[in-house]
């Protein structure tokens, strides 16, 4: 699938990504880790996951990248919502999926950081191709959501 495009360019391509909303049982908090060195927006902070490689589905890149990240082993995987995100280094289509239940120890194996956190999130900057689901995880809990707060911690840190 292509965007169109206006200016007669080639349209760019959306990367297929799978996004992992862990929620931790006792408490129903969101785990977040922050983007390793190396990659765009390195220590920015996001929900885990990843690229889809040639032939996986959602459910099986979500799987990978979580032990080839975080060491663990999702057991469930329950599709949520698709987003989309135009970011200057990639077209993104984000693929969501609420993880509840998983086997195995975190481990930071790409030397990124992680935390349990409530909503509105505390760390920043945070990913903005992710604003709309912090929206509708702060909906589903009755919270209310500044875009505000979010926005202006990515723009100081170079949006
Ligand atoms: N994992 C993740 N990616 C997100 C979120 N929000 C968001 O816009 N993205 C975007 C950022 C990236 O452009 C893309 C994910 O690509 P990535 O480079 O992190 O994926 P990857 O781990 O497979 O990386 P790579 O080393 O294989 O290139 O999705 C989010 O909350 N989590």
């Amino acid at each position: 699938m292509t965007e169109l495009s206006t200016t007669g360019a080639e349209p760019r391509k959306y990367t297929e990504v799978a996004v992992g909303v862990l929620i931790r049982e006792s408490d129903n908090a969101l785990l977040i880790t922050s983007r390793p060195a190396g990659k765009p927006r390195a220590g920015w902070w996001e929900f885990p996951g990843g690229k889809l490689e040639k032939g996986e589905t959602v459910e099986q890149a979500l799987r990978r990248e979580l032990q080839e990240e975080l060491g663990i082993t999702i057991a469930n995987c329950i599709a949520w919502k698709v987003t989309e995100h135009s970011y200057t280094h990639a077209l993104v289509r984000l693929h969501w999926c609420k993880v509840t239940q998983w086997t195995g120890e975190f481990e930071m194996r790409e030397g990124q950081q992680m935390s349990w956190q409530q909503l509105p999130l505390t760390v920043q900057p945070v990913l903005e191709g992710s604003f709309p689901v912090l929206q509708w995880l702060s909906e589903e809990r009755g919270l209310p959501f500044d875009v505000a707060q979010y926005a202006n911690a990515a723009l100081a840190d170079g949006l």
